[in-house]
């Protein structure tokens, strides 16, 4: 497990200015903020990518540097996820993309919760390494809902899931159902509430970039 905010580095001002219940009135700063944190944690997951060498044709001689020898697909998990992944598209630029539609639907009364599921767009995901992104690792159900479902596509080689804020709760569950996803993560929080959000986290992170829904 990859955990950002174990070394100090700028990313740690752009989780502080997300969870800024001041600054957060300003959703075109939270959205960009979201995606400067996905091109950081971008960076570093490319890190474990696999590369091969390679040679370019500069004006002058041939350069020998290694690419990345097989593209990511970058998952993203509507609707919160959508300035998170915009930040891991501006790094990943050639990468195949899927979305999915999963929300935690209306909660009961005992505050307990179904995770709904309406929308899949996805290529084949067959020997593919997939990064599943999302901002915040709750009690990991929307994950693994989106996880199960991606499987009609095929069987991905490399599983990665990529949060900017998660529960001890979310990560154990994943462990516990997920055991061969790699676990990237912005930062680890204390605990979830009676409601399910992350303790102390941000609050909606879809309603915080796109404003409420009914
Ligand atoms: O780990 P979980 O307990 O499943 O909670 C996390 C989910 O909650 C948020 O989505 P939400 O349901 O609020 O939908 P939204 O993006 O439309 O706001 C978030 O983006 C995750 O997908
Ligand atoms: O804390 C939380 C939990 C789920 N979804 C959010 O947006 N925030
Ligand atoms: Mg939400």
């Amino acid at each position: 497990m990859f955990v950002l905010t174990e070394t100090n580095s700028i990313a740690n001002h752009f989780i502080a200015e997300l969870r800024d219940v001041t600054i957060q009135n300003d959703s075109m700063r939270f959205r960009k903020n979201m995606e400067r944190l996905g091109e950081v944690l971008a960076y570093e997951i490319s890190k474990s990518l696999p590369y091969q060498s390679a040679t370019i044709q500069t004006p002058l001689a041939l350069a020998h540097t290694y690419l990345l020898s097989q593209q990511p697909v970058l998952v993203t998990i509507l609707r919160a996820s959508l300035p998170f992944h915009q930040g891991f598209l501006n790094v990943f630029d050639k990468a195949e993309n899927a979305f999915i539609g999963a929300y935690r639907g209306k909660h009961r009364a005992d505050e307990t919760f179904d995770i709904q599921m309406d929308y899949l767009a996805c290529p084949d995901l067959n020997d593919k390494i997939i990064i599943m992104i999302d901002p915040m690792l709750a009690t990991g159900k929307s994950l693994l809902k989106s996880y199960e479902a991606l499987l009609a596509h095929g069987k991905p080689a490399r599983t990665i899931i990529v949060s900017a804020i998660a529960a001890p709760e979310g990560i154990a569950f994943l462990q516990e159902n997920l055991p061969d996803a790699e676990l990237f993560l912005g930062t680890i929080d204390e605990k979830l509430n009676n409601k399910f959000y992350i303790v102390p986290g941000l609050g909606d992170a879809g309603d915080l970039a796109y404003g409420e829904k009914l």
